[in-house]
């Protein structure tokens, strides 16, 4: 039985894969998706506000909502009927984590509103599911910069230090590449070299995240798992990390799926960077917004 009538939720925006780390490692950003949920004996309502609102499904097909379902569906009881307010700061489809925090924002809610059947774990464990790979929903859940990978018990979650002084900037352009479109083009089997190359430069990355060694981390964010296939679906690409890298950046790196481009730089150079990273799309006709976001350590906060 219920025993709160509302909640409210605020998830972070994610980065994830970070170059090397494909599938396995992503970092919470201070930008954040929030979501109310009422519950009402008058059918679902879905009001959305904020940015891009007009994009988001307003019926069953909402993911908010099939979160919402699905928790109560996994505990075998009956989704009750609410109304869902949405306060949107995170663009839809651009590599920042956008289904993520609806993933996690449904579900959390509907663990609130159950009365807690759930444990933190079996709800992360949930949202992998639904996500169909831990890096952006792990976390937007609990913050900070994670690796998750499988074991025989599930998931082993790892927190990844993060150097102070290594400055994320993202560069959003203003169109949209779905995850799925973005997975599509990526090969089914690679090489041992291929694989070799991204062991060797993800241990690197991780390293480097921890001390801020400049020349480690100008190496490591190098990868031939899915960048050198998705490049082709980002216009602009070559000459945005021309420009970000001749401004003081290390590399960028596509964030996520993309189309978002992830620079890490110092914070001597965070300014240059992101005006270099707006320019060099302008120049190719593209407009962008670019931001520093420092890393989010808190994750999913029931408000
Ligand atoms: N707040 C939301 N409410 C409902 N649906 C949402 C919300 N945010 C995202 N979605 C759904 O998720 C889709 C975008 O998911 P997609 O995985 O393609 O991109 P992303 O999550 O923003 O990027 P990435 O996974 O690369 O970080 C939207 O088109 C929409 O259907
Ligand atoms: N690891 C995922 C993140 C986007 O959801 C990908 O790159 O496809």
């Amino acid at each position: 039985m219920s025993v709160v009538s509302n909640v409210t939720v605020k998830v972070p925006a994610t980065t994830a894969n970070l170059g090397p780390g494909f599938d396995c490692i992503g970092a919470a950003l201070q930008l954040h998706n929030e979501v109310t949920f009422t519950l009402n004996n008058s059918g679902l309502i879905i009001q959305a506000s904020g940015i891009e609102a007009e994009k988001v499904q307003t019926d069953k097909s909402n993911l908010l909502y099939q979160a919402f379902t699905k928790l109560y569906n996994y505990i075998e009881q009956t989704p009750p009927s609410v109304k869902i307010e949405i306060k949107l700061g995170i663009p839809l489809a651009r590599g920042l984590g956008s289904s993520a925090t609806a993933i996690v924002g449904g579900l959390v809610a509907a663990n609130v509103l159950a009365g807690l059947p759930l444990s933190d774990v079996q709800v992360m464990e949930l949202a992998i599911a639904m996500e169909g790979h831990p890096d952006n929903v792990v976390p937007a859940f609990l913050g900070g910069c994670r690796l998750a990978a499988t074991s025989s018990n599930g998931w082993e979650i790892c927190d990844i230090t993060w150097h102070r002084n290594i400055i994320p900037v993202v560069a959003i352009p203003d169109f949209e590449l779905s995850t799925s479109e973005a997975r599509l083009v990526l090969p089914t089997e690679v090489s041992r070299g291929d694989a070799i190359f991204n062991t060797a430069h993800f241990g690197l990355l991780l390293r480097g995240l921890a001390t801020n060694r400049e020349e480690w981390l100008k190496a490591a964010l190098q990868d031939k798992l899915h960048q050198p296939y998705r490049q082709a679906l980002i216009p602009g690409y070559d000459a945005v990390e021309k420009a970000a890298v001749a401004a003081g950046a290390y590399g960028i790196v596509i964030s996520g799926a993309g189309p978002t481009l992830l620079a890490l730089t110092d914070p001597l150079h965070t300014q240059m960077v992101a005006s270099a990273m707006t320019n060099a799309w302008k120049q190719v006709g593209i407009k962008s917004t670019v931001r520093s976001l420092p890393i989010d350590v808190q994750g999913a906060v029931v408000l």
